[in-house]
């Protein structure tokens, strides 16, 4: 049996399309999942060798239940990840009229980007939220609700038709997914690349964020993301999400790191991947001062001060 890959299902989902992109999907068996949480469970267990989630859209940024799963529990780790533009159809179950809607579905992180849509083609429906957006489909084919925003090519996998196409409140709103597995040695990096991690403050102090930043900062790390979850531990307890240009094996990002884990309670590494949005090497150029080079130079300089060889 071929190693398998769980994924935000059922079929027809976003998630979906998305995973079957990646090269290495068409050599694997594709389980859908009920959830994000039971499809990086199936990781956790060994049950699927990786799982494909979404996990940040361009319109409302992180998707929350994913950080979430990522934050806590057993460790997993980002392999990959892969970037699809989303519009969505309004899919209806044949012979419904839009005057007929009175009931609307679709997954959470689909309602911000239909929002100004809805108000204005169907302002007195009720949403409701569904698993995903397919199971939001695979609903409105079983009578539980009129209609669903979906993908259009999720309407022949629920015998659906699409009364809308090309529905998008923002211009170009792109979703990010992931590739999640246990962790293991990351990818060779690539030149383009993107580091993942989790930090806990030790401390409330003034300024407590801007020295987690500065960490990043001074070596000239760019970030890409920053999403503070709360820990449970209370009002006013966060740990923060970010996602840093660059590799765990570039000096810089390495560097930032060991500044991180000498300052955080806790840091919880998610991983080194290529970048979807840039071709390998193909990332602007670096601060001074903050290349491999210059910064094994500086090192071994000290080095040499040390031994009194300067
Ligand atoms: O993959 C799907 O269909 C999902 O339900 C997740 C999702 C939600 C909103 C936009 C893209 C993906």
């Amino acid at each position: 049996m071929p190693a398998s890959y769980a994924y935000l299902g059922p079929e027809g989902t976003f998630t979906e399309v998305a995973l079957r992109t990646l090269p290495e999907a068409a050599t694997r068996e594709l389980v859908p999942m009920v959830s994000v949480p039971a499809a990086l469970d199936a990781v956790r267990s060994g049950e699927a060798e990786a799982a494909f989630v979404p996990i940040e859209n361009s319109v409302e940024g992180g998707i929350t239940t994913t950080l979430d799963e990522l934050v806590a529990g057993e460790p997993l780790m980002i392999y990959r990840e892969v970037l699809l533009s989303i519009t969505f159809a309004l899919l209806v179950r044949p012979g419904t009229k839009l005057s007929e809607i009175k009931t609307v579905t679709a997954h959470p992180a689909a309602q911000p980007q239909v929002r100004n849509w809805l108000k204005a083609n169907l302002p007195d429906a009720v949403w409701e939220s569904a698993a995903s957006n397919a199971d939001g489909a695979r609903l409105v084919q079983e009578g539980r609700y009129d209609a669903a925003f979906a993908g259009e090519f999720a309407a022949a996998r629920y015998g659906l038709k699409a009364l809308e196409t090309g529905i998008h409140d923002a211009e170009n709103a792109q979703t990010r997914f992931v590739l999640v597995g246990r962790p293991a040695r990351p990818a060779a990096p690539t030149g383009a690349d993107k580091t993942s991690v989790v930090l806990w403050q030790r401390d409330d102090h003034p300024g407590g964020l801007r020295d987690l930043l500065g960490e990043f900062a001074v070596r000239g790390v760019n970030l890409m993301l920053l999403q503070s979850r709360p820990t449970g531990a209370g009002i006013g307890n966060y740990c923060f999400c970010i996602d840093a240009e660059g590799h765990i094996s570039d000096r810089r990002v390495a560097e930032a790191l060991m500044g991180l884990k000498r300052i955080c309670l806790q840091v919880r590494f998610l991983g080194s991947y290529p970048r979807a949005d840039v071709e390998p090497n193909g990332v602007r150029d670096l601060p001074p001062g903050t290349s491999d080079g210059e910064f094994m130079g500086a090192a071994d300089w000290v080095a040499r001060c040390q031994d009194g060889r300067f």
